[in-house]
């Protein structure tokens, strides 16, 4: 028989579960659940408990917008005031560089961005008896969530899913499985599709009728189990993008920003930081450019060298043809720039991937640059880079934070750190300081 406990939720974890302090004096992790709420919680057969009923609900507790909500795997947070959420992204980012070893933590500035507004988005693709699903997997399963509404995304790429449905289920190409990678750009949609077998000459045929007839600019394409770049299996125009008034084309499957909005906020974050005195012959470095959403805008006030390391992004940064940006690949977790290069730069700005920084981070805190802005999507892996600038003498400055994916647990922050001038690290007198 199941196990059904009443209790308290306490707070919510990292990846936006409640903290439910069971009678045993344990505490589980429900999805669903919110802080302040005492709810009924069932353990089904393998253990894991489940919310059941809200007993008492919290303020903030809302009915989720989307009728797919529990069944995709896509928002997980859609139960709380869209407010309350951006409350809730801006504490843990607060408590990440508490954590890293910074006080007094600057109160940050806030932003969210609308429903109907995500640009990019991966969808899973199951071949049925009777159908092709494409959506998101559903939460903690393999199984595929038929993407039928979606108040999140931006409807230009819902309303391409019933074509993309009927085309894939024609292809040779998908046995079983699928993906599809899809960032909107200025030139219209960008897909990639990755299958698990070869793409067959019939298939590219019905690509390129599905690219024409939807106005689809590229559709690249590789094996699921590939690793090279994607092929074009379908051009049917060129692709561009607009930074900052720049011209670029973005190589496909390229990394963007999950809105425009946020885009912009994050551009603006980082113009934000920059220090008043900064001149247009000033050189700051930027590491992990991509296309260069942040090298364009901050070329307009320095000049900028700017690593990446995707040949094919930073080849489209290179493309973009400005004579103020020096735009150079490199794998920065074995090469990282040096402590030495970055130590003579007035700021190094730096977006990494979800992982953070690793090695790099070493290297900016031995080169101890005068200021340090740092955009982040991890707060986990903001929190352990951070720390070592905390170490080395540097405080935080300011920080925005701002809630790109709406509905999920995701949180994106732009933080600033200034170094000290007169700095003692905790292992001793610095000798840069
Ligand atoms: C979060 S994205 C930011 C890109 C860019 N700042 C933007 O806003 O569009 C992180 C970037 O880091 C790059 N990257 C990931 N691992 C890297 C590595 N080991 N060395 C250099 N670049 C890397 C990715 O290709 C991606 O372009």
């Amino acid at each position: 028989m199941n196990t059904v406990v009443e209790a308290p939720v306490l707070y919510l974890a990292a990846q936006g579960d409640g903290a439910v302090r069971l009678p045993d004096g344990q505490v589980a992790y429900c999805p669903g659940t919110l802080a302040g709420e005492r709810v009924r919680l069932i353990q089904d057969a393998a253990g894991i408990w489940r919310l059941d009923t809200v007993l008492d609900a919290s303020p903030d507790r809302v009915t989720p917008p989307c009728p797919l909500f529990g069944t995709c795997g896509g928002c997980s947070m859609q139960q709380m005031q869209p407010a309350a959420l951006l409350d809730w992204k801006a504490s843990k980012v607060r408590h990440a560089l508490q954590k890293a070893g910074f006080a007094p933590i600057p109160e940050p500035t806030c932003t969210q961005v609308p429903p109907y507004s995500r640009r990019r988005v991966d969808l899973a693709v199951r071949r049925m008896p009777d159908a092709m699903l494409i959506g998101l997997h559903a939460r903690g399963s393999k199984a595929v969530a038929d993407m039928t509404v979606c108040p999140a995304l931006n409807p230009d790429i819902l309303r391409l899913l019933p074509a993309f449905r009927t085309t894939l289920r024609s292809l040779q190409a998908i046995r079983s499985e699928a993906s599809l990678h899809i960032n909107l750009f200025d030139s219209g949609p960008d897909i990639v599709l990755l299958t698990d077998s070869p793409l067959q000459a019939p298939d590219r045929i019905r690509l390129a009728r599905l690219a024409e007839e939807h106005g689809i600019p590229r559709i690249g394409w590789r094996l699921l189990k590939g690793d090279g770049e994607p092929e074009t299996a379908a051009q049917n125009g060129p692709v561009f993008q607009s930074i900052a008034g720049h011209r670029i084309t973005p190589p496909p499957g390229a990394f963007l920003q999950a809105t425009a909005r946020s885009e912009h906020s994050i551009q603006q974050a980082v113009m934000a930081a920059l220090p008043a005195r900064l001149g247009r012959r000033d050189n700051v470095i930027e590491l992990y450019a991509g296309c260069g959403t942040l090298t364009l805008p901050l070329s307009e006030r320095c000049r900028v060298m700017a690593y990446e390391g995707h040949a094919p992004a930073c080849a489209a940064l290179k493309a973009a043809g400005n004579t103020r940006i020096q735009a150079q690949c490199r794998d920065l977790n074995r090469q990282p720039v040096m402590a030495k290069d970055l130590a003579k730069a007035p700021v190094v700005i730096l977006d990494p991937p979800h992982a953070g920084a690793k090695l790099q981070m070493r290297q900016i805190a031995q080169g101890r640059p005068a200021q340090v802005i740092y955009v982040s999507c991890n707060p986990a892996a903001l929190s352990k880079d951070a720390a070592l600038l905390a170490e080395a003498g540097y405080r935080l400055d300011s920080i925005a934070v701002i809630d790109q994916f709406l509905w999920s647990a995701e949180t994106e922050a732009v933080c600033s750190f200034i170094r000290e001038s007169s700095h003692r690290s905790r292992s001793g007198p610095s000798r840069s300081g």
